[in-house]
């Protein structure tokens, strides 16, 4: 067989092994609770194999006990062929049957099995931290949920099941034909070392070739999910050609590989079917010399025949079913690996639980990084008391949407401390130190739903007055209002349908909704018309009164109320007072309050 080029083979994809204890003990825990439907789904299996095996013993016993016999008459003959053709249609029939309930069964088990795997893995999600979203892309946990579950559906229903189905049919066809004639199986099966030394190097070159099959669909997934996702910029730059060509280059390497793979599958299947008609050329010529030399009946010949052919579909089966194992071991773990990897925020074992929250934020000393050592903050320290506006400003990547992820503990920090009333937030359990705390995002998130359930994020404690009321606080109301179907107006796509003010007034009413006692609010850089800005400049005025407040700043006209202005640059906090008293410093909040205002 002609090998691939070098550029298809691919050295970056993991080897998949085929067994793996952890793996397996762990999947295990899914199919406990069928535990007493694979018995049953056994059982039925057993039934099924002896059918097939007796559908050409029957044949047999036609041809030698009545088709063949002598000394009795065709009476007897008659009423022992139609006998036993009853026989062999009660077998066939109940053969269908047990078949039909294996298959519910079966299909039972892998559905109630994947929606557990399915359960699980979205739980496990939701308690990860923000960094380990940030190291695995959407697409990649997409396919975890979707076809890597179905693949484990295939290894509990397909491959497991009928690998014992093939092999129960292999070795109890062979038994059978041992039990008939011991010479004739011996050398019937002759053939078998050749169809083991044939399935050997297939898996070979099957097993590379489904490796690179894996690697090129993954291309195709994470290409596709880009191109779609930044469709906006690549109309809007023209890059359409460019990335059709790039597209198209992933996609014609998929169809190469695949290609390779059909060609190992057209030289391996029909190599097989030889083999079976080579078994069956010996069966002719030395079963056919037994039987005219009267060692063997012709209904022996004749079942031997229908054996022979029973036995090699599973052996091909079998082979063919590498694939499959191959695809269900390695979604078993990767499953196994998401599955097994512990949230990196956890929860304290003896958590603190304060009754109210005054809204008191003191970052000490606080270290942090993404990364390793890149750090992002170093050594920032600042106290804002309770119902204080405090905003955060300095070039763009200086730390300051780190601050506001640090405050609800996205993530963790490295070194120092941040407390809110007096407290470590590690002391906190994470959904009580959340509750307290809203935050509004540059990039508003709205979900698939209609503008209410936006607003209230499926909490039904959030009543539609009060919700009419936050809205109407927030300059809302009167936009919704113009909406045909009011706070009923269906939001799709995240939005897409509303302009960027309107999200933001939007979740200015979800913050409020949730009256929490600390507001963080990471301002839009995007251009908002000046209308729109003065409802959100006047709708923050309102939610800021009485809690405290922290504004990421990037226009500096928004801040000149607040009651301290921190200013941050590469990491470290470098001024810190009131508008004015900055000002008059002349130092870095100066230069940037200097370059706004050219800009104006
Ligand atoms: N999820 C992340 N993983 C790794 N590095 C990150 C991540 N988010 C931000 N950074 C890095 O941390 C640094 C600070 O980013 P941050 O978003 O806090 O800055 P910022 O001051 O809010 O900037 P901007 O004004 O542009 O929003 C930047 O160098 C950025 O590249």
């Amino acid at each position: 067989m002609r090998t691939l080029p070098k550029e298809y083979i691919d050295e970056e994809n993991p080897q998949v092994k085929l067994y793996d204890r952890n793996v397996l003990n762990y999947m295990k825990k899914y199919a406990q609770p069928y535990i007493k439907h694979f018995i049953i789904v056994f059982l039925l299996l057993l039934i099924i194999t002896g059918t097939n095996l007796t559908g050409p013993y029957i044949f047999k016993m036609v041809i030698d006990n009545y088709l063949n016999a002598k000394n009795i008459s065709p009476i007897v003959k008659y009423r022992g062929v139609v006998l036993l053709g009853f026989l062999y249609f009660g077998i066939a029939l109940a053969g269908g049957i047990f078949n039909f309930l294996q298959s519910v069964m079966l299909q039972y088990i892998g559905q109630k099995i994947l929606y557990n795997i399915r359960t699980d893995i979205f739980v496990h999600l939701q308690q990860m931290s923000l960094s380990f979203f940030d190291k695995n892309p959407v697409g990649r946990l997409v396919t975890r949920i979707t076809s890597d579950t179905d693949a484990i559906n295939d290894m509990f229903t397909n491959v497991l099941v009928f690998l014992v189905q093939d092999m129960l049919l292999i070795t109890g066809t062979i038994i059978v034909m041992i039990k008939l004639d011991y010479r004739l199986a011996l050398l019937s099966l002759v053939v078998v070392p050749l169809v083991a030394i044939s399935t050997i190097i297939f898996r070979r070159y099957d097993r590379k070739a489904y490796r690179m099959i894996r690697t090129r669909i993954a291309r195709i997934y994470a290409s596709l999910s880009e191109y779609i996702s930044g469709m906006r910029i690549i109309q809007i730059f023209n890059r359409e050609k460019m990335i059709y060509d790039k597209f198209d280059n992933i996609n014609k390497d998929y169809m190469n590989v695949s290609f390779y793979q059909l060609k190992i599958f057209s030289i391996f299947r029909p190599l097989n079917e030889f083999y079976r008609f080579l078994a069956l050329t010996i069966l002719i010529w030395i079963g056919g010399g037994q039987v005219l030399r009267g060692y063997i009946t012709f209904g022996v010949l004749f079942a031997f025949f229908n054996y022979i052919n029973q036995l090699f579909q599973p052996i091909i089966d079998l082979s063919e079913k590498y694939d499959m194992i191959q695809s269900s071991m390695a979604a078993a773990e990767k499953i196994y690996t998401l599955l097994t990897t512990p949230p990196d925020i956890k929860d304290p074992e003896n958590p603190i639980i304060p009754e109210t929250i005054k809204g008191r934020i003191e970052f000490k000393n606080v270290w942090f990084a993404y990364n390793g050592e890149d750090w992002v903050l170093k050594d920032v320290s600042f106290t804002i008391e309770p119902g204080q506006t405090v905003a955060f400003v300095g070039a763009t990547g200086a730390g300051k949407s780190s601050i506001i992820s640090l405050i609800s503990r996205l993530y963790d920090i490295q070194k120092g401390e941040i407390l809110i009333d007096g407290i470590n937030i590690k002391n906190i359990p994470q959904s009580v130190l959340r509750r307290h705390i809203a935050v509004v995002l540059q990039d508003v998130f709205l979900f698939t739903g209609d503008i209410k359930s936006n607003i209230r994020l499926n909490n039904e404690e959030i009543s539609d007055e009060k919700l009419k009321e936050v809205a109407t606080y927030v300059n809302a109301d009167k936009f919704i209002q113009k909406l045909p179907k009011k706070y009923d107006e269906p939001v799709t796509e995240r939005g897409s349908t509303l302009s960027q003010g309107q999200r933001q007034l939007i979740a200015f009413a979800r913050a409020l909704a949730f009256d929490p006692t600390i507001l963080v609010l990471d301002e839009a850089t995007a251009n908002i018309d000046t209308e729109t800005e003065q409802l959100i400049q006047d709708s923050l005025m309102k939610i800021s009164k009485n809690r405290t407040t922290i504004i990421v700043a990037h226009r500096l006209s928004t801040i000149q109320h607040a009651d301290n202005i921190i200013v941050i640059h590469k990491g470290r906090i470098r001024e810190m007072g009131k508008h004015q008293e900055l000002l008059a410093k002349q130092g870095i909040y100066y230069k940037l309050y200097q370059l706004q205002n050219a800009k104006i």
